[in-house]
């Protein structure tokens, strides 16, 4: 069973109305589709110690890897915009962790989006090889 990106938006957008946006009033909405076809959403998380704000992407993501998912096919991302929502550097380089060939559908509530990949979005991002080549080794435990 595989799930359309317009299904995907739909989902992101109905995550974004449980969105915690008293300082920004931005709303953002996100629904991750993993390698099994089930789907985590999320929202932007504010606070007033404004740099704990958790942006819709990495709650749907931490959501996602703190119940056992690590297979990322495809994200959806929506906002209010005129343009479609792009997620910030901090987001691309988490979803780079699990996924640099995931699919992202940029979207806004005008019905418009475009796909992009996340090796797109951040070309040449951070890896666990890169600590390697420095010798200093990447502790990974997957
Ligand atoms: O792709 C984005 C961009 C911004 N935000 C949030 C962070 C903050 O709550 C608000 C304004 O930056 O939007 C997201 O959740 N995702
Ligand atoms: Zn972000």
């Amino acid at each position: 069973m595989t799930i359309s990106a317009e299904k995907l938006i739909e989902m992101a957008k109905e995550a974004r109305e449980k969105a915690y946006v008293p300082y920004s009033k931005f709303k953002v909405g996100a629904a991750l589709l993993t390698q099994e076809g089930k789907v985590f959403t999320g929202c932007n998380v504010e606070n007033a110690s404004f740099g704990l704000t958790c942006c819709a992407e990495r709650t749907a993501i931490f959501k996602a890897v703190s119940e056992g998912n690590r297979e990322f096919v495809a994200l959806a991302v929506i906002a209010d915009v005129p343009t479609l929502c792009s997620p910030c550097g901090a987001c691309r380089q988490v979803m780079a962790e699990f996924a640099g060939d995931m699919k992202v559908h940029m979207a806004n509530l005008h019905g418009q989006y475009k796909t992009i990949t996340v090796s797109e979005l951040l070309p040449g991002y951070f890896t666990a090889e890169d600590m390697e080549a420095q010798g200093t080794g990447s502790g990974v435990q997957p």
